[in-house]
C-alpha cells in the first residue's frame, strides 16, 4: 500500500484532498484509471484474489500432514495437542472428496477428534463429532461405534445400545464385530435395568435468550447531534428497550482462533471449519450454514434402515432452520469463501464494508442507482477527513471493489461510482458501527472453601472484571442512538446480539443516549472531549459536557494544603474551560452534588457571576499549592504503585513492593484531593495486592476505600461501583463478615440487575453463588445464635 501509495500523482492527491462526498465518484475514477495502469497494482490485487495462490483453500496435502501429527500425539496419550492437529486439519480437509471407502476425510477427522475429545472426558463435544461423522458418512462403522461409547459413558444407554448395534451393523470385520457384540452385552447386563434417560445432542443455540420489550421509540431531530432516539412513552429504569441482530458483523482478528466467525462466542473443543475455505471455525454447524450458507452435510439415504435412529440426531434440522432464515439473513462469508487471501488480509472494518455492501445488493436487488449509502441511512463524516485518511480510504476502497468484482457470487462493476459508494459505506462504519465486548469468561462458582482464606479461585473476584472486544458489528436502530457522557442507557452482547436497557426513569420524548466510551467519573471533560474527537470525530455536545459536574472537578484535583480545608485546587487546563460562558444561576440549577457547595463554593463568588479559578490556588480557601513540585512527588509516588500494578499480573508480591506501594499512597492521599480517581486506583491496586498475599483485614480496608471514592465519583447505582463490591463483599465473605457481605451483595446484585436485567445471572454466573455463600453463612450465624440464647436459658 505504501508503495503504491508514493506512485499517486500530485494532481490526483490534491483533488482527493479537497473533495466533498459529491465528488467522490469523480476521484475514485482518476485513482482507479492510474491503478488499472500500473503493474505493481495488478500484482497486488492478483495475489488478494486468486485462488490458485491462496494460502486460505482447503488443501488435502496439509490436512494429511496434520492427521499424521495428530495420530503421533494422539498414540504418545499428548491428548491436547492431538485436538488442536485435527482441529487444524479439519481446516484444510476438502469437504466432498471421497478418500477411503466410502468415507470422507472430513468424517474421519472428526471421528479422531472424537476419540481425543473422548479420552479427555469430553463426553458432549464427542458426541457431537460423532453426529457429524455419521451425517457425512452414515455407514461409518467406527463413528456409530465412538458415539455408542460416548453414551455409554454419558449413561444414554438407549442410544448407546441403538449406536452399538448399527456400528455392528456396518462393521465388516468379523473381529471387530463380535468386540462390539461383546461391549454391547455388558452394557445390557450390567446396565441394561438402570432407567435410560434418552438425551438429545442439540448443537448450542447461541443468543437465544430474549426478553420481551415493549417499548415504541422514535427517531427525532436535534439541534446539536442531527438525528436521536427517544420513547414514545415514560420508561421505567431497568427495562429492556431494544434487542437487535446485526446488519452486518465480524469477528476481531485477535479472535480468530479462539471464538465463533459467527456468533462471536468462545470455541468450543469441537469446532467446525468453514465448509469451502481454511479461515473461520464456528461452534456450530448452525452457525457454519448461517456464515456461510452450506455445510458439509451428504444427504442421508432415508430407506437405509437406520433412518430412525439418525433422525433422532437433530444436526439436520437445526441447519435447515439457519438455511431458511425469513428475516432475510444473508449468508454473509458466502462471497469470501472461495480460499482467496483478501478476506484475512485487507483491515476487518474493510472486510466488514464487503459485507454490507453484498447484503444490501441481495436484499435490494441492487441496481446502479440505489446505493447502498442510501439503503443504510447512516450518518458519515468524510468531508472532515483529513488528506492522509481521504487517500487511504480512496485505495482501500478501490482494492475492495477489485475483490468484489473477482467474486463469482457477486456482480460488483469495477468503476469508480463503486469505489466512491465503499468510501462512504467505510466512514458510514467509522461513525456507527459498534465494537462487540464479551465479558472474559470467570469461575461461576464462589465458595468458601477455607475460612479467613481466599483461595487462588476466590481471589480471582478480587481483580478486575475484564471484557474482550470480540467483534465489530452494524446494528442499524442503535445505530440512531446519540452518546452522553452521563448515559441513560446501557448497551450489552449475547452472542452477537446487542441489547439496550435504561439504567434510570426515562420519560416520553427525552433523549435515550448511551455512552461510546467516555463516562462522567471515569474521566475528566478534557480527557473525554479528547477521545471523542480523535475516535468519532464529534465535540461532544452531552449534558455531562455542558453542566458542571462535581467529579469533573475533584477527579484530578489536587488537595488543599491548608489543614482542615476540603476545598480543591485545580491546574491551568481549567482556566478556558466552556463552563465559563455559563452565569451562576444556570450553574447551580445544573449541579447536583452537595459537596460541591463545599468544595467549590469560590467558583459562585464572582462579581459578575461568571466561573473563574486561580490555578494553583484552593477553590474553598484560596491556599496556594506548588503545582509543579506536587506533580513530581505524585509521578513519584504513582511510579511505585505502578510497579505493584506490573507485578500483580505475575500474581508474585516481593516484600519491599509493599514497603514502597505504602509509602507511595500516603504521599497521594497528601497531594491529591480525597476524590481523585488516581488514588481510588492505589487502594484498589493495594486491595487485590493484599488479597494475593492473604491479608485479608487489608485488603479490606483498602477496597472500602476505593469504593468510597468511587461513590464521589459516579452515581451511587453505576456498574463501576457494582464492581467493585464483588471484590469487597468476596474479602467480606472470607472473613465471615456476614452482615456487610450481605448488605454489599444485595447491592450489587440491584446495580448488575439495572444494567443486564435477566441476562444478568447467565453473564455473571457467579452472582448466584455469592448469593448462596452469603445465606448459608446468614444461616449458620442464626443457628449459632439460637445455639447460644438455648444454652443460656
Ligand atoms: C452513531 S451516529 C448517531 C446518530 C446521528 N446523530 C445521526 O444523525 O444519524 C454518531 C454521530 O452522531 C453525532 N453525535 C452523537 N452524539 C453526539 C454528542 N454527544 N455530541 C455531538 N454530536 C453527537 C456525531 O455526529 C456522531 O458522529
Amino acid at each position: 500500500m505504501e508503495k503504491l501509495k508514493s506512485l499517486i500523482p500530485s494532481n490526483i492527491k490534491q483533488r482527493i484532498a479537497q473533495s466533498t462526498a459529491e465528488q467522490l465518484p469523480s476521484t475514485c475514477s482518476s485513482l482507479l484509471d492510474f491503478f488499472l495502469s500500473l503493474q505493481i497494482f495488478h500484482t497486488a490485487v492478483e495475489e488478494l484474489t486468486d485462488s490458485q495462490r491462496s494460502l486460505c483453500s482447503k488443501n488435502i496435502e496439509t490436512a494429511l500432514d496434520l492427521k499424521q501429527k495428530g495420530n503421533n500425539c494422539f498414540t504418545s496419550g499428548n491428548y491436547d495437542k492431538a485436538l488442536s492437529f485435527y482441529t487444524q486439519a479439519l481446516r484444510f480437509a476438502p469437504m466432498n472428496d471421497a478418500y477411503e471407502d466410502e468415507k470422507n476425510l472430513v468424517s474421519i477427522l472428526y471421528i479422531n477428534r472424537a476419540s481425543t475429545l473422548h479420552k479427555m472426558g469430553l463426553l458432549m463435544e464427542c458426541v457431537r463429532d460423532c453426529d457429524r461423522a455419521i451425517e457425512i458418512s452414515p455407514s461409518y462403522a467406527k463413528a456409530w461405534y465412538r458415539r455408542g461409547k460416548a453414551n455409554a459413558s454419558l449413561e444414554s444407554y438407549k442410544d448407546a445400545v441403538d449406536d452399538l448395534n448399527l456400528a455392528m451393523d456396518k462393521e465388516l470385520s468379523i473381529c471387530r464385530k463380535s468386540q462390539i457384540q461383546d461391549e454391547i452385552d455388558i452394557i445390557v447386563n450390567e446396565v441394561g435395568k438402570k432407567s435410560s434417560p434418552i438425551t438429545k445432542h442439540n448443537e448450542k443455540n447461541p443468543g437465544s435468550l430474549a426478553e420481551p420489550h415493549l417499548m415504541e421509540l422514535q427517531c427525532v431531530s436535534t439541534p446539536a447531534k442531527g438525528r436521536g432516539m427517544s420513547s414514545v412513552t415514560d420508561i421505567p429504569q431497568a427495562s429492556l428497550i431494544l434487542s437487535e441482530e446485526p446488519y452486518a458483523a465480524i469477528l476481531s482478528k485477535a479472535c480468530r482462533d479462539t471464538h465463533c466467525h459467527f456468533c462471536m462466542n468462545e470455541l468450543p473443543k469441537d469446532s467446525v471449519p468453514c465448509a469451502s475455505c481454511s479461515i473461520p471455525l464456528y461452534c456450530s454447524w448452525k452457525c457454519q450454514v448461517q456464515a456461510g450458507g452450506m455445510n458439509s452435510r451428504i444427504s442421508i439415504n432415508n430407506n437405509s434402515g437406520i433412518d430412525r435412529h439418525i433422525s433422532s440426531i437433530s444436526l439436520a434440522s437445526n441447519c435447515e432452520n439457519a438455511l431458511a432464515d425469513s428475516n432475510g439473513n444473508i449468508p454473509e462469508h458466502r462471497h469470501e469463501c472461495k480460499g482467496v487471501n483478501w478476506p484475512r488480509v485487507l483491515p476487518s472494518e474493510i472486510v466488514l464494508a464487503g459485507r454490507v455492501i453484498v447484503k444490501s445488493m441481495e436484499q435490494r436487488n441492487f441496481s446502479r442507482t440505489t446505493a447502498p449509502i442510501e439503503a443504510l441511512e447512516l450518518t458519515h463524516n468524510y468531508v472532515h477527513m483529513p488528506l492522509d485518511v481521504k487517500l487511504e480510504l480512496h485505495m482501500y476502497s478501490i482494492v475492495l471493489t477489485y475483490c468484489l468484482h473477482h467474486c463469482s457470487t457477486v456482480e460488483f462493476p469495477l468503476a469508480g461510482d463503486s469505489a466512491a459508494q465503499l468510501v462512504i459505506l467505510i466512514c458510514q462504519i467509522r461513525v456507527n458501527s459498534m465494537a462487540v465486548v464479551h465479558m472474559k469468561s470467570q469461575e461461576s462458582n464462589w465458595s468458601l472453601e477455607h475460612p479467613g482464606k481466599l483461595s487462588p479461585r476466590e481471589v480471582s473476584f478480587t481483580s478486575n472484571i475484564e471484557q474482550v472486544k470480540v467483534g465489530q458489528a452494524i446494528y442499524s436502530t442503535a445505530s440512531m442512538f446519540n452518546h452522553s457522557c452521563q448515559p441513560n442507557i446501557h448497551a450489552y452482547f449475547q452472542s452477537r446480539t446487542l441489547f439496550i436497557r435504561s439504567t434510570e426513569l426515562v420519560t416520553a420524548g427525552y433523549p435515550l443516549e448511551l455512552s461510546y466510551g467516555p463516562q462522567v467519573g471515569q474521566w475528566d471533560l478534557r480527557e473525554r472531549q479528547q477521545l471523542l474527537e480523535d475516535q468519532y470525530a464529534f465535540k461532544c455536545q452531552c449534558s455531562g459536557c455542558l453542566d458542571l459536574n462535581f467529579s469533573d472537578l475533584a477527579i484530578n484535583a489536587f488537595s488543599c494544603p491548608h489543614p482542615g480545608c476540603f476545598g480543591v485546587v485545580v491546574d491551568g487546563s481549567w482556566v478556558n474551560r466552556p463552563y465559563c460562558t455559563l452565569k451562576c444561576p444556570l450553574l447551580i440549577d445544573n449541579v447536583k452534588r452537595e459537596d460541591i457547595n463545599r468544595v467549590g463554593r469560590r467558583l459562585f463568588e464572582q462579581q459578575d457571576g461568571s466561573f473563574r479559578v486561580d490555578p494553583g490556588r484552593c477553590l474553598n480557601c484560596g491556599s496556594s499549592r506548588d503545582l509543579e513540585l506536587s506533580q513530581l512527588q505524585s509521578e513519584k509516588a504513582w511510579s511505585c504503585i505502578k510497579r505493584l500494578q506490573d507485578v500483580l499480573l505475575s500474581k508474585k508480591i516481593p516484600e519491599n513492593i509493599f514497603s514502597d506501594a505504602m509509602e507511595a499512597i500516603r504521599l497521594l492521599r497528601s497531594t491529591w484531593h480525597a476524590y481523585n480517581k488516581i488514588i481510588a486506583q492505589a487502594e484498589d491496586s493495594l486491595a487485590e495486592a493484599f488479597c494475593l498475599t492473604g491479608d485479608l483485614q487489608r485488603a479490606m480496608h483498602h477496597c472500602k476505600a476505593s469504593v468510597q471514592i468511587l461513590e464521589k465519583l459516579y452515581h451511587p447505582k453505576h456498574i463501576v461501583i457494582g464492581n467493585e463490591l464483588v471484590k469487597l463483599s468476596s474479602i467480606e465473605l472470607s472473613l465471615g463478615d456476614r452482615s456487610n457481605a450481605m448488605d454489599n451483595i444485595i447491592r450489587l446484585c440491584e446495580v448488575f440487575t439495572l444494567y443486564y436485567g435477566s441476562h444478568a445471572p447467565k453473564i455473571f454466573p457467579y452472582l448466584e453463588s455469592l448469593q448462596k455463600e452469603a445465606s448459608k453463612l446468614d444461616e449458620e450465624g442464626h443457628n449459632l445464635h439460637s445455639n447460644n440464647s438455648s444454652e443460656g436459658t
